[in-house]
């Protein structure tokens, strides 16, 4: 370990989980094209002089959805995730055959940039406990990547959670973050390894959010404070997050803290380069610390990638029956149907309840098409209806990320249990996987379906626009004036989840690689709960990402 880390302290170097449901969609079915070319990224990372630390799992936490690991492995419903349950390790074994193979030319000793390896991901904070799971994982690493890569854990810097994730034969590291003592922290460390290296792999330079929280934010001082601690001692530190991110799609994840708390879909962590790449105060403290320690790269710092404010866009509502998705090939990731008919006439409202956690997450409910309301997951979980006998009754289920980190994440998605109507349960149920993302990609609605008469009706429904960019394509931020939650797709790419209702970030970032220059960029969002009158969107050059600055003059309806 000292002959590896003492190389990372001259090189700059990049920390970079592997998340396995990115790349295994179904079992056995393996993508690396495009944003998933894990081989092009790491051969870019060589271009451009950075020295890599791998980090494939294969559970990888990060607030991604279900921690990394596909949810196909639920389709064996009492599986035991993370552990030495034989359905768990068959489905990892296959995945690191096809993965480390592709790592093994890359790693250092073999002439490439990756310089060590980690081993699942703070193990020590999972129930679970079980040597034989991470003694597995380092036969399988052994035998894939070689004996000479430099194979370590990371845990939090407590004994009691170093003792479940650490094993002989792979360098035992921590993280922690500014408010923690790096005396202490590191003293944890060395419990389990007395001599070689202090390393911090997750040193948190900021946090993540959730929807209907703060925007997380830690002080610049405070992380270039503790950050020179670090350094005083000699010690190696990977900063968490250095270049925050976007939770695209259906990829974020979500917390259980007595209450499901999904993550949002900006992954900025207020860290030293944004979200969208630019550097902040934070980054510039940074420098000024590790410039006492080592000299900097001489030149200037190259500027932030310009953004630009293509302004309004005004959508149209489009005819679009969500049955519609159901009948194309596809994944269904984001969304189900539920549909049956009143089993009898309902002249004096009823009350439509659902059993204890069983909309997971969110249940938007139509009778005739009508929007009733939002049945939630930890929350309400009952409505008023009335209607007539066969009138149809929709449930659109709508999943907002699986819990990545803790016990409870064996989390199953969908209507769990069956709906009543003054405690009279519901049946006939039929059930619809909702294609939405292959339909959009295949163009659906824009060319399909004429605009729809019904304007600003509550509930699920379609928009459409277009704009055309200034003879440019720079990355933008897009602002919901009035909307209240849904999905935004342009040019077919899912930009993600928006709920400025909910906040806190107002603005989704849309990196300038999806616009196109020279013909129109097609906008579909999919508002789920009730759009302004005058549907439009909001181009800025700056993202917004805390609910106190959204009451700007363009929020009214
Ligand atoms: C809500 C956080 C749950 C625990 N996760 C922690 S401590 N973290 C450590 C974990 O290794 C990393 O992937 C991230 O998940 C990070 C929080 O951003």
């Amino acid at each position: 370990p000292r002959r590896m880390l003492c190389l990372c302290r001259r090189c700059p170097l990049c920390m970079v989980y592997v998340p396995w449901n990115y790349h295994e969609p179904q079992p056995g079915v393996y993508d690396f094209t495009g944003d998933r070319d894990v081989e092009a990224f790491l051969d870019l990372a060589a271009e451009l002089g950075l020295l890599v630390i791998l980090r494939p799992g294969p559970y990888i936490c990060a607030e991604w959805d279900m921690g990394g690991l596909p949810a196909w492995l639920l389709w064996k419903a009492d599986i035991i995730l993370r552990s030495s349950d034989p359905a768990y390790l068959a489905a990892v074994d296959a995945w690191l055959h096809v993965l480390l193979p592709k790592i093994k030319p890359r790693l250092y000793q073999h002439g490439g940039n990756i310089i060590s390896v980690q081993v699942e991901n703070e193990y020590g904070s999972y129930y679970a406990c079980d040597p034989s799971y991470l003694q597995h994982l380092l036969g399988t690493f052994r035998a894939l990547l070689g004996p000479e890569v430099l194979l370590f854990t990371t845990d939090g810097a407590q004994v009691e959670e170093l003792r479940c994730g650490t094993l002989q034969g792979l360098y035992a590291t921590v993280d922690f973050g500014p408010d923690s003592n790096v005396t202490e922290a590191f003293g944890a460390q060395r419990h389990i390894e007395p001599r070689g290296p202090l390393v911090n792999s997750e040193y948190y330079t900021g946090w993540l959010d959730y929807w209907g929280g703060p925007h997380a934010s830690t002080s610049a001082t405070l992380v270039a404070r503790g950050l020179a601690d670090m350094l005083q001692l000699g010690a190696n530190v990977n900063m968490y997050m250095f270049h925050g991110g976007t939770n695209f799609a259906y990829w974020s994840g979500a917390d259980f803290k007595g209450q499901y708390k999904p993550v949002t879909t900006s992954y900025d962590y207020d860290a030293p380069l944004s979200e969208a790449g630019d550097p902040t105060e934070k980054l510039f403290a940074i420098r000024t610390v590790i410039s006492k320690f080592q000299p900097l790269p001489v030149g200037p710092m190259p500027p932030p990638a310009p953004k630009y404010a293509y302004g309004w866009v005004t959508l149209h509502k489009v005819n679009a029956c969500l049955e519609a998705c159901a009948v194309l090939p596809g994944l269904a990731h984001g969304f189900m149907l539920y549909r049956t008919q009143l089993p009898r006439d309902i002249l004096a409202p009823a009350m439509l309840s659902a059993p204890p956690h069983s909309i997971c997450d969110r249940g938007y409910v139509m009778l005739q098409k009508e929007y009733q309301g939002t049945l939630e997951r930890d929350g309400q979980t009952e409505l008023h209806v009335k209607g007539k006998a066969g009138d149809t009754l929709d449930v659109l289920l709508e999943n907002m990320g699986r819990i990545s980190f803790g016990a409870n994440f064996n989390d199953f998605k969908g209507l769990l249990g069956n709906l009543s109507l003054d405690s009279r349960p519901l049946s006939k149920w039929l059930i619809y996987p909702l294609a939405i993302d292959a339909a959009i990609q295949q163009g659906w609605p824009h060319a399909a379906l004429p605009k729809s008469s019904c304007r600003g009706r509550a509930g699920p429904a379609f928009y459409t626009g277009t704009f055309e960019t200034p003879g440019i394509a720079w990355d933008t931020f897009v602002k919901f004036p009035g909307w209240s939650k849904g999905q935004l797709w342009i040019n077919g790419f899912n930009l993600g989840r928006y709920w400025p209702h909910e906040g806190p970030q107002q603005t989704l970032f849309v990196p300038g690689s999806i616009l196109r220059v020279g013909c129109p960029n097609n906008i579909t969002v999919l508002e789920l709960e009730g759009a302004p009158l005058n549907p439009f969107l909001l181009f800025l050059d700056q993202p917004l990402f805390n609910r106190t600055l959204s009451h700007s003059p363009l929020d009214k309806k």
